[in-house]
């Protein structure tokens, strides 16, 4: 059922509207992001990764932006410390219903409490480990500063944060090629130019993505004291910060 087949943007639209997530794209999010986005697949799993190695005890890890869970349940499986619980938020209802539902599926003994709301307005709150895969491309600008200094007040001395975005390059050159190499991915994937197009005409205004020195700055800026990337494909890249 979650594996249906990404054609949301395969028929010719004429004005596309922009994208949102709503009950058409949450049927078809694993396909449309494990073929949209190169490095997702790793970039999630790897999350589990970090999850063993800096959840501590009794604290809550943060899915933000969760969609159907992956990340949350890839943090599920790697958590070693005792008594912690995982909050995974996101405003989208059809996203949220399935999430549920894959949760629930999934069985795994560690709490997991789903929030429908805005990532902007969630306490966060004596946590170990923060993940932000591939939402903070949606926030708007000027609400990027203060929601990661509000996570770096409810990290504990110690915790992380991990920051996957689409991210431009400022040196033009390597930009084209990223994009370009971006849609060849998207091709080699099984997607049509025609989709490639709509799609990106769909994402204008909608997801704004910046340079990692802008991100860097403002990881720094908001109160962590380390920030640097992890991994890295064309024009997706993910970033650790860390809370001294
Ligand atoms: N203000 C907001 N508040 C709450 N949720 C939001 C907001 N804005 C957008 N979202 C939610 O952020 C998610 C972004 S997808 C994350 C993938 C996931 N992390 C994964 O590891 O599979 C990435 C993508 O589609 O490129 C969607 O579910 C939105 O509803
Ligand atoms: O598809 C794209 O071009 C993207 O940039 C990533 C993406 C993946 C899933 C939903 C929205 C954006």
């Amino acid at each position: 059922m979650s594996d249906a087949r990404d054609r949301l943007f395969a028929d010719p639209l004429g004005e596309t509207a922009p994208f949102t997530f709503d009950r058409d794209v949450a049927r078809v999010f694993p396909d449309m992001i494990r073929r949209s986005v190169p490095g997702y697949p790793t970039v999630v799993a790897l999350s589990g990764l970090l999850a063993a190695r800096f959840a501590s005890a009794g604290s809550t890890l943060y899915d933000l932006g969760c969609s159907l869970g992956a990340s949350t349940l890839a943090m599920r499986r790697h958590i070693e410390a005792e008594g912690c619980r995982i909050v995974a938020v996101d405003n989208s209802p059809a996203m949220l219903e399935r999430c549920r539902e894959v949760i629930e599926a999934d069985g795994h003994p560690t709490p997991v409490e789903l929030r429908e709301g805005d990532i902007r307005e969630v306490p966060i709150e004596d946590a170990s480990m923060v993940v932000l895969n591939y939402t903070l491309q949606f926030i708007p600008l000027a609400d990027r500063e203060p929601l990661l200094a509000r996570i770096a007040t409810g990290l504990r001395p110690g915790g992380v944060l991990v920051l996957s975005e689409k991210v431009t390059l400022a040196d033009p050159a390597l930009e084209a090629l990223n994009i370009d190499l971006h849609h060849q991915f998207k091709r080699a994937n099984g997607y049509s130019a025609l989709e490639v197009a709509q799609k990106r005409s769909a994402l204008e205004n909608v997801l704004l993505p910046e340079t990692l020195d802008v991100h860097r700055a403002r990881c720094h800026a908001a109160g962590f004291a380390s920030c640097d990337v992890w991994f890295q494909c064309f024009n997706f890249a993910s970033l650790v910060a860390l809370k001294r």
